[in-house]
């Protein structure tokens, strides 16, 4: 069975200094796939690698099956909330129709379904009411959900977002991957995040970027409360992978 992401002994330098070293994953729409690692350890090139903003040096991404390019209608992809994002003196509904101009027509004014689809996404993120606000007076989370209205309304099969929760605070994060989450239930998700309790909370599967790259399911049925002071651990799961193998260290369990 074709995976609907493939990626393949892949390596990637930048200047000659190696950054990502024969990276492999497998990745399907109804997984929740969190990307974690430390600051440099190559987790937004990889994202770049797989929705085709790079070109692997050796080795392969593929996208249901392509070059990421010639598929980039099925993928949608939310950055994170940077200071261009905020000083977009525009309004919400226009962001979130934006998610429609590669489905309108060259030049043609947006149709009553495209307005009608925004309307509904903007519901689905919890946004309903805001049409007319501008985008620069909301919150960092209320952005960040018009900008996730605006994948949804590509009506793509993968989203990426590149650390989502990034500039909200601890409630709010909840809230946001309590909606990624429920989302995911027709959406693939899939996420650069620097918490991993949260990741490990609602990721189906988590894959550690450090230059190379381990993967890991998440297990459903351990208590992580040792992750609550994650700064303790040099790879967090490396010790998930521990407790699946019985080799977990008894002063933590
Ligand atoms: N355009 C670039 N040119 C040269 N080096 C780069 C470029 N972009 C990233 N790098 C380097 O590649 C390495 C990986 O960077 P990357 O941004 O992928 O890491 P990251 O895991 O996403 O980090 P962070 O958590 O800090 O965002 C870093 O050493 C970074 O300095």
């Amino acid at each position: 069975m074709q995976n609907d992401i493939q990626i393949n002994h892949l390596y990637f330098s930048y200047d000659g200094a190696c950054v990502l070293e024969d990276i492999n994953l497998q990745y399907n729409t109804s997984e929740f796939l969190a990307i974690i690692g430390p600051n440099g350890g190559g987790k937004s090139t990889l994202l770049k690698m797989m929705i085709g903003l790079l070109e692997p040096e050796r080795g392969e991404v593929l996208l249901f099956g392509e070059n990421p390019l010639h598929v980039s209608h099925e993928i949608a992809y939310v950055p994170q909330d940077t200071i261009a994002n905020k000083d977009f003196p525009i309004k919400v509904m226009d962001v979130v129709l934006m998610g429609r101009l590669s489905k309108s027509k060259a030049f043609a004014t947006y149709s009553k379904e495209d307005r009608a689809i925004a309307l509904g996404m903007l519901e689905r993120v919890g946004m309903k009411g805001f049409e007319n606000q501008k985008i620069n007076t909301l919150s960092g989370g209320q952005r960040q959900r018009v900008f996730i209205a605006r994948a949804l309304a590509c009506e793509a099969k993968i989203m990426f977002l590149d650390e989502p929760t990034a500039s909200i605070d601890t409630a709010g994060q909840i809230d946001m991957f309590k909606l990624l989450k429920s989302l995911n239930e027709t959406v693939g998700i899939v996420i650069i995040s620097h918490d991993i309790n949260v990741a490990l909370n609602y990721a189906t599967k988590v894959v550690h970027v450090n230059k190379t790259l381990f993967v890991h399911d998440v297990p459903k049925t351990q208590n992580f409360k040792v992750f609550e002071n994650q700064n303790e651990h040099v790879c967090p799961v490396e010790l998930i992978s521990a407790t699946r193998c019985n080799h977990f260290p008894k002063e933590l369990a």
